[in-house]
């Protein structure tokens, strides 16, 4: 269809005046782009700017979107019987009139017309609530459109999910001080971003029991124009900034930050010595909390539990070496937790108890009473396993975490991105990684052991019939190169936003020391880099 033909269309379709009028003012070269393609569920959802046209997030792509969920839905579930819980949180883009609010209550008006029984939960509420009422609902579906819940609905699901922590998560037994440990109880800033996360994880301090965190009162509220942080999102440079300055100014140990719908945790650490920070990564936290997880909840578990961990494949595997050493069961899956949680319902549905899951990307799981990433109990567990290491072994989370690599193997990751805004410069990075199906045996100099390519048709050298048992797809392919050095580089666009990834890591041999292994990784990266990905001839920008 011509952009003309689109663009009629969407006006006389658009319920909303404000998007209409907007369509129908601008010039044309000017909303183009808008129309060029349809907006598609990427690693964690449907996800683009609060504008007009099917690529973007505005109130007729919530009705289609939600006619198409709602089809679905009755296809799949007995007639009689449909559920769906919808939460929201607080962004909005006011001169539009679009919203989280409205958006989630378009979504109740499409799914009541179709008979599907509807629970909005009234107020913000965090993402991980949604995933918590559609199991105690065992409805059908979830919706979150991505911040204080203070209705009687919301409120009984909030008790509920603040007692599973409770059951599930918190440890009874208090930390036995060591003999001559050097450090106190650990104290705490923690900011919400600007989002909804406030309210939700100092009910889950008090839920662990621990001493209130000291907020970041100008990052406390929800506020939809992010005022103090040029990108709201945890991982990005400069984020942590005023909670860190918050921490040195009131001479706190450690920060802790959800992203704005709460769904994910980031953690730095301040040294009481030299008052240095250790931004954690992703995937530190992760070996962190799944390491806890097992001494907490695993190692001791009655006879015969089958334990497993889950990790996304582009995440360390530092996590299945713990697990090959202390005997359970990890598995991979692709990227997000759509295919992270899919796979804990199998294993549970095995029988097995699935402590925890994670991906790279500051998300967590811990247990298995909802299973997707939620911030607000990681933030607790995270917070409880940081004061046990302090009192009871005389350890900061980073001295921790140094015994964790000598116990385990030096895992180092350097993982990054280049904006890459042209779908076709995505394409032909890949297929020059595929080098025409003859893959490469040695890339800049380093010998490969072997490659998984999760493109269509797929390929994986490792498995006797060159099969790989990861899903593939054509869309959203992902090649992963295993040398014989022990490293592993992984390369794939965004699920969610214009980028090219790469995620490379190298496990370490015994007896090389941590710094070196980091050098020797820093050099290799940017050899792979610039022979696989030529960023200047590719246009690729940092
Ligand atoms: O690598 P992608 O596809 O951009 O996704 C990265 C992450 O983006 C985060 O924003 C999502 O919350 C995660 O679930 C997701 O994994």
């Amino acid at each position: 269809m011509s952009f003309n033909d689109a663009s009629k269309e969407w006006v006389s379709l658009d319920p909303n005046p404000l998007t209409r009028k907007y369509v129908e003012d601008a010039a044309p070269e000017s909303i183009e782009g808008m129309f060029s393609k349809r907006i598609a569920f990427g690693t964690a959802g449907l996800r683009s700017k609060m504008l007009p046209g099917p690529a973007n997030m505005n109130d007729l792509v919530i009705i289609q979107t939600a006619q198409g969920l709602a089809e679905y839905i009755l296809s799949m579930s007995p007639p009689s019987s449909p559920t769906a819980v919808v939460g929201y949180d607080h962004r909005e883009n006011p001169t539009l009139n679009l919203s989280s609010e409205g958006f989630a209550k378009l979504t109740k008006a499409v799914f009541d017309s179709y008979g599907i029984s509807t629970t909005l939960l009234d107020g913000f509420v965090p993402t991980p609530l949604v995933p918590f009422a559609v199991k105690e609902q065992k409805a059908s579906c979830g919706i979150m459109v991505t911040v204080t819940a203070d209705s009687a609905l919301t409120k009984s699901y909030l008790d509920k999910y603040f007692s599973s922590i409770e059951s599930d998560l918190v440890l009874t037994t208090p930390p036995t001080p060591h003999p001559s440990s050097p450090l106190t109880v650990p104290t705490f800033v923690y900011t919400a971003m600007h989002g909804i996360g406030h309210p939700f994880t100092s009910r889950s301090f008090s839920t662990f029991s621990l001493p209130p965190f000291l907020p970041v009162g100008i990052q406390c509220d929800p506020d939809a124009t992010f005022p103090t942080v040029s990108f709201p999102n945890p991982e990005e440079k400069g984020a942590l900034d005023e909670a860190m300055r918050l921490a040195e100014a009131e001479n706190k140990d450690i920060v802790l930050a959800n992203d704005p719908d709460a769904d994910r945790l980031a953690v730095a650490e301040r040294d009481r010595t030299t008052g240095a920070w250790t931004v954690f990564k992703g995937d530190q936290i992760g070996v962190l909390l799944g390491h806890w997880m097992w001494e907490s909840f695993g190692r001791n578990a009655p006879a015969g539990t089958k334990c497993a961990m889950l990790a996304s494949a582009v995440s360390s595997k530092m996590l299945k070496a713990v697990a090959e050493k202390e005997g359970f069961l990890f598995e991979e899956t692709l990227t997000g937790f759509k295919w992270i949680g899919s796979r804990n319902l199998e294993l549970q549905s095995e029988g097995y108890k699935v402590l925890f899951s994670y991906e790279e990307a500051i998300g967590f799981c811990c247990g298995d009473m909802i299973v997707d990433k939620d911030g607000v109990s990681a933030a607790g567990v995270f917070a409880q396993m940081a004061t046990h290491l302090y009192v009871s072994s005389g350890t900061s989370v980073s001295q921790h975490l140094q015994h964790l690599y000598s116990t385990y193997g030096e895992f180092v990751s350097n993982n990054g991105y280049f904006f890459c805004y042209d779908p076709a410069i995505v394409a032909k990075i890949i297929d020059g990684i595929r080098n025409g199906g003859e893959y490469f045996k040695e890339v800049a100099g380093y010998e490969v052991e072997g490659i998984r390519d999760l493109g269509e048709p797929g390929y994986d050298s490792s498995k006797p019939d060159n099969k790989p048992t990861l899903p593939t797809s054509a869309s959203s392919p992902m090649i992963t190169i295993s040398f014989t050095n022990g490293c592993v580089a992984q390369f794939r666009a965004s699920g969610t936003e214009p980028k090219f990834k790469y995620y490379v890591e190298m496990a370490g041999k015994p007896g090389v020391p941590r710094k070196q292994v980091e050098e020797e990784l820093n050099v290799m990266v940017d050899k792979l880099l610039e022979t696989l990905l030529s960023p200047s001839e590719n246009g690729l920008t940092r």
